[in-house]
């Protein structure tokens, strides 16, 4: 992040600290009003939940702005007066009962709100502000992989490297982790290191700030020999003899994971609105995607269009609860699986429990620091987005499913008619791969199309959505763009694909692609444009393969015979 986006995060936050003096300063002043009344023996019926909500809504964001001391009295006299808040109107305005309200509040309270303006006018303590550091990597730079294989073996390391370097993984041998830290692991994107020499060398890396992903391969596979790894914090086991394609996708798994960052996208649900924006700020600071709803009433709307990873959701927000709102959530199956994090200033654990139960999965006490909101954030993000790609992507490419690409492809044709925007719908697949299959093993089939998949991913745009429609054939949804523009696009990727080099038993192949593509806007359906483009896919495999055919090309019509 540059040093201007981070002193204006900075001033901005500075401002909210600002207006939250602002507003706690007539709070207290409000809270110093029902005393004076409380003393002169004028305490209305609904005072006594004036001063409850006051003091709750201090308690649960002072500390926030760095106020914490304030935050404390606050719940402690919050902690006070609750039990009275809890009593109904009939109660209170029985004289009897506030008389006895008054014998056990008495000098106590006063003292006490007094003391509350005191804490508010000491210097806010040094804000607890989290430096975001620059985790994320670009796709360019997540390419540009370096892996250290550290073993005193150096033969065994060598014929490793060279093993991984025929997955596109390139790596450099070291005979100890001393060597390798030496050398530096800044810039480095993978260790693999054998069990024996992580239990000997492994606490080296305690010390280092950060450190690469590490994979540790052992002999042993036995709950105790991956124990003391977990405890040495390796990342990932496999045990011996490897194999070699699988540690290369754990290695790039790992690699993507890391270069991902504080990736996630969180909607934040608080009537507050300085919380609100400032605890959005702190998380967008980091590279989350935030969306803030000041309004509970649209959050469905909210959670269709941004469909976040998880939602943090205040309790209370004026008429609505948050357990209530998590609980109508859920009324839709689409929703069941979303992670909701209440955030409140209850810390009473009955109250916490039964939240949970209405449909909220966590909870954090306000206030929260800066930097536990975003480290309880970014873990919950990370583990979403780790269970929906095991429900939503393919295991073999980690490109999304035929239902999830189908659906993609049907939200893009929705937003093209609402927008009039062009987008492009294109279905490929390997040329003769059943022959590829047949001299070589489905092995090494496997490794074609995820061969194919990788290109996919480092050569089209971020923005484009792209599925394994089923075995060999992919399916690519390019938004704005148009038929001319995805043309030039996949006759670089058919390219690309007839030059890289597989080998299987001891031979080298090379393997090729046919492309069919389809306007997706001139369609009204998606079945329809699906079609269309795996016609225009059928008609270049009728023409020779091997490049790009779409819909309006005329040879299309000819060969397809429509
Ligand atoms: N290795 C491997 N092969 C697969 C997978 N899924 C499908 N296949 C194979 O892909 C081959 C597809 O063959 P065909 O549909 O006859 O097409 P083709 O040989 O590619 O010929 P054209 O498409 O006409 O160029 C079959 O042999 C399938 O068994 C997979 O996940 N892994």
């Amino acid at each position: 992040m540059s040093d201007n986006k981070n002193s204006e995060v900075a001033r901005k936050l500075e401002l909210l600290k600002l207006r939250f003096k602002e507003k706690a300063t007539q709070d207290i002043a409000l809270l110093e009003d029902v005393v004076d009344r409380f003393n002169s023996g004028r305490l209305r019926a609904d005072d006594i939940s004036t001063v409850y909500h006051s003091l709750h809504r201090l308690a649960g964001s002072a500390g926030t702005f760095g106020y914490g001391a304030l935050g404390e009295e606050a719940r402690s006299l919050e902690n006070l007066i609750k039990p009275l808040a809890a009593m109904g109107e009939d109660q209170l305005n029985d004289t009897l009962v506030v008389e006895r309200i008054r014998a056990r509040l008495d000098q106590v309270l006063i003292a006490r709100v007094a003391r509350l303006s005191q804490l508010l006018s000491l210097e806010a303590a040094a804000a607890d502000r989290v430096q975001p550091v620059e985790t994320r990597v670009t796709r360019e730079q997540a390419d540009d992989t370096e892996i250290l294989i550290v073993d005193p073996d150096l033969d065994w390391a060598r014929g490793l490297a060279r093993n991984l370097e025929s997955h596109g993984l390139s790596a450099d041998v070291f005979s100890s982790l001393k060597a390798a830290i030496e050398h530096g692991l800044d810039k480095v994107s993978g260790l693999v290191v054998r069990d024996s020499l992580m239990l000997g060398e492994g606490h080296l890396l305690h010390s280092l700030p950060v450190r690469p992903p590490l994979i540790s391969i052992g002999a042993e596979d036995s709950f105790d020999a991956r124990y003391r790894l977990a405890e040495r914090g390796v990342d990932g086991f496999l045990s011996e003899p490897l194999d070699i394609p699988v540690l290369a996708d754990y290695l790039e798994r790992l690699i993507m994971e890391r270069a991902e960052g504080a990736a996630g996208r969180v909607m934040i649900v608080d009537d507050d609105p300085e919380l609100l924006e400032h605890y959005g700020l702190v998380l967008e600071e980091s590279g989350l995607e935030v969306r803030r709803v000041n309004n509970p009433a649209i959050i469905l709307s909210v959670l269709s269009e941004f469909r976040p990873d998880i939602v943090l959701m205040d309790v209370q927000m004026g008429a609505h609860s948050g357990p209530n709102l998590a609980r109508m959530l859920r009324y839709d199956p689409e929703w069941l699986g979303l992670p909701i994090i209440f955030l409140s200033s209850e810390e009473d654990r009955e109250f916490q429990v039964d939240a949970l139960a209405e449909g909220g999965d966590d909870f954090l006490t306000k206030p929260i620091s800066d930097s536990l909101l975003l480290r309880a954030v970014t873990v919950r993000c990370y583990r979403a987005r780790q269970l929906d790609k095991l429900v939503s992507r393919d295991s073999l490419t980690g490109l999304l499913k035929h239902s999830v690409i189908k659906s993609e492809v049907g939200k893009e044709l929705a937003r093209c008619q609402r927008l009039g925007q062009q987008s492009v719908v294109a279905m490929l697949d390997l040329d003769h791969f059943k022959q590829v299959n047949d001299c070589y093993g489905h092995r090494t089939g496997d490794l074609v199309i995820k061969g194919l998949a990788h290109l996919l991913r480092h050569r089209l745009r971020k923005s484009d959505v792209i599925g394994r429609y089923g075995g060999e054939e992919f399916m690519v949804a390019l938004p704005d763009c148009s038929v001319e523009q995805a043309r030039v696009v996949f006759q670089s990727v058919c390219d690309l694909m007839s030059r890289i080099s597989f080998t299987g038993g001891n031979k080298e192949f090379h393997v090729t692609l046919s492309v069919g593509i389809a306007p997706l806007e001139d369609y009204v359906s998606v079945d329809d444009a699906i079609e269309a483009a795996d016609k225009a896919l059928y008609s270049r495999k009728l023409s020779g393969r091997n490049g790009v055919t779409a819909t309006s090309d005329e040879s299309q019509s000819g060969k397809v015979g429509n």
